[in-house]
């Protein structure tokens, strides 16, 4: 018989420790991670456009229209386009970016994904459900095209962060200057949030802001000092706010939008004729499940000095 009184101890096994996991679409066009209490997020690599953003209650927090193209051929309808270097159309008074299209080039173009960045609790007795994960993209003068190069013919590099973590959502865009030559930038987090009903919704934090109401045409207007409602077609540019933003579904906060270098805040729904004319709108009554509040730096274009980096950020909390 064999004697087994001298077997060495039995080598504990590491209890399963889930992961945040992060994958590639087969077809090479989309990133999506996961956290593992369920949290996710899902994005196109065409704008690095955040398509879909789920909560660990399985909540899609982003509204995408149902008619958006995914396909590069135009910039996608929801979720979170990326605006760069320009905010709105093109203005002859800003001849550095008076070719660009609307909203600049960052949302044509298909951006490089750079990798992912786990942190993950491994610490006894926790458990892995705050584990988040960060997925990095870049765009570069190299990944844009020749009409745009030429359009905006200067060095450099942009670096945006996702990052997700337990029912909260960070983006944040890093720009470099990479040339010798300053150049000047708009930049802005077009968020389109999913709500209840637009009736029923209403954004507090940017009571004591002025704003340029930009229906039917652009109108620099005072602080309304109360909280805003939607009852028709709304576009606001909110300046130098200081407060975070709450977007309010049904009488209760639903999102919590926090910012840093990001001074401005576009609140906007088209309400239903405007949306009727976008022929990637849809479903038909679509307008009435969303309501962009877009963080930005939109009001000025800030300067960038050759050599120098600027970063800004936007952290999204749902409450659920
Ligand atoms: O149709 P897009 O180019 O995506 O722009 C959609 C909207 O973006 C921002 O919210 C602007 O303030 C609106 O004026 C514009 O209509």
């Amino acid at each position: 018989m064999v004697d087994r009184t001298k077997r060495p101890a039995e080598i504990p096994i590491s209890p399963l420790v889930a992961a945040p996991v992060v994958s590639i679409t087969h077809d090479n066009t989309r990133v999506v991670a996961t956290l593992p209490r369920g949290d996710r997020v899902e994005i196109l690599l065409f704008g690095a456009n955040a398509l879909s953003w789920k909560t660990g209650n399985g909540k899609e927090q982003l509204f995408l229209s149902d008619k958006a193209i995914l396909d590069g051929s135009k910039p996608v309808r929801g979720g979170i386009p990326l605006v760069f270097p320009l905010f709105g159309p093109a203005q002859e008074s800003h001849p550095a970016t008076a070719k660009l299209p609307q909203h600049g080039f960052a949302r044509n173009v298909r951006w490089e994904y750079l990798g992912k960045t786990s942190s993950e609790s491994f610490a006894i007795g926790k458990e892995a459900s705050d584990a988040s994960v960060k997925i990095d993209f870049g765009l570069s003068p190299t990944e844009i095209d020749d009409k745009f190069k030429s359009a905006w013919p200067y060095s450099f590099g942009l670096t945006y962060s996702i990052t997700l973590s337990p029912d909260e959502l960070s983006t944040s865009l890093q720009v470099a200057n990479t040339g010798t030559e300053a150049f000047e930038f708009q930049t802005l987090f077009h968020t389109y949030f999913a709500t209840s009903d637009i009736a029923s919704t209403h954004v507090t934090g940017l009571e004591s802001n002025g704003f340029i109401n930009k229906v039917p045409s652009p109108k620099q207007t005072a602080a309304a000092n109360e909280p805003i409602k939607f009852s028709g077609e709304l576009d606001r540019v909110y300046t130098g706010a200081e407060k975070d933003i709450i977007i309010n579904d049904n009488g209760k906060p639903s999102i919590t939008i926090k910012r840093n270098e990001l001074p401005d805040v576009v609140v906007w729904n088209p309400w239903a004729d405007k949306s009727k004319g976008m022929s990637d709108f849809g479903p038909e009554d679509g307008w009435k499940k969303m309501v962009c509040v877009e963080a930005g730096s939109v009001e000025k274009f800030s300067r960038l000095e050759g050599g120098e980096t600027w970063e800004g950020q936007q952290i999204i909390k749902a409450h659920l």
